[in-house]
């Protein structure tokens, strides 16, 4: 029988392996390409947000259950120990899980394309699923040369917003590019800050994120970089009229983007001190995407 700290380390384990804060990634397209089009529209349909919220989540867990499978095949994750498979020793069985979430999630994006008689939602999902697949699964494995931000970018930005506010109003618009931009690189800011603390066992198997490629150090400049080119995007589409002015709301998550920077000047090259700056990149990610999509419902 395990020991009350033993299974104490497994309960930390099994929650850093279910990582709930993220499945904000899955929320805040849907929450922002719906509120912009209540936002021109004035209507909003309900069944069509649900659906397409609980399909979201759904392929969020395929996505990061399959990503444990795949890792575990290259080698890449021995050293991750709340990875799904390393938790439960059963690869063959989390993989089937994760087809079946797969497979819920894109029956739920079938649901609202039969709603609507249109597949167009379908087919920007499954470009979505198709990209996140050739970022982790074999042959491509794109993450592994480095491509793993401009597939998330496009992701979570353009293609998830816009099948968002498609699956609202049945047509595309301009209006969504400020938000599609903006929702994009905070979570791709997500992604390059999960790369910090894993370079040495990156370099082992072969992987060469970003961070690998340039090096911890410049790598955190560019932390900055990201944080004033999101801030500057929204202050330029708020003068230019592009954005209502009450989205300046999601300025107030100024004080997540400061803590980041910061971290990460001073601790890009220590793993143990960095393991979590995702979750402040999350937390980011989080406050803005809500405020944004509050500003445009004001
Ligand atoms: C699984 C992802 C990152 C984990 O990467 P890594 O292997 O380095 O991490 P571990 O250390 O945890 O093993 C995220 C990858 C994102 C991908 C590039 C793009 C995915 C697109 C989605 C399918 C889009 C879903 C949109 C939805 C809202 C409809
Ligand atoms: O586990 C992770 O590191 C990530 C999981 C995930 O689903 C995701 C989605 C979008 C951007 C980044 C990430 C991760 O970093």
């Amino acid at each position: 029988m395990a020991s009350p700290s033993e299974s104490i380390d497994r309960s930390r384990l099994w929650w850093a392996a279910i990582k709930l804060p993220m499945y904000s990634v899955a929320v805040m397209p849907i929450w922002l390409g719906t509120a912009v089009a209540i936002a021109e529209t004035g209507k909003v349909h309900w069944w069509s947000f649900g659906l397409f919220l609980t399909a979201a989540v759904l392929i969020l867990v395929w996505l990061n259950l399959s990503n444990d499978v795949f890792d575990a095949e290259t080698g890449i994750d021995r050293h991750k120990y709340h990875s799904v498979v390393n938790l439960t020793g059963k690869k063959e069985l989390i993989f089937w899980l994760s087809n079946v979430c797969l497979l819920l999630g894109l029956l739920g994006i079938v649901a609202i394309s039969w709603l609507q008689q249109d597949a167009t939602v379908l087919g920007l999902v499954l470009l979505c699923c198709a990209l996140g697949y050739s970022y982790q699964g074999p042959p491509f494995r794109l993450g592994y040369l480095g491509l793993g931000e401009p597939i998330c970018f496009i992701c979570f930005g353009p293609l998830a917003i816009a099948a968002a506010y498609y699956s609202q109003v049945q047509t595309f618009s301009p209006s969504i590019w400020p938000v599609a931009i903006l929702n994009g690189l905070t979570t791709t800011l997500i992604l390059f800050c999960s790369h910090f603390h894993q370079v040495a066992d990156d370099l082992a198997a072969g992987k060469r994120s970003p961070v690998v490629r340039l090096g911890t150090a410049r790598s955190a400049q560019l932390v900055y970089g990201a944080c004033g080119l999101f801030y500057g995007v929204l202050l330029a589409s708020v003068a230019w009229e592009i954005l209502p002015w009450p989205t300046l709301l999601a300025l107030s998550s100024l004080p997540w983007a400061i803590y980041l920077c910061q971290r990460m000047a001073q601790f890009h090259s220590v793993p143990e001190q960095i393991k979590n700056s995702k979750f402040i990149a999350v937390q980011l990610h989080f406050w803005s995407s809500l405020l944004l999509g509050v500003g445009y419902l004001l």
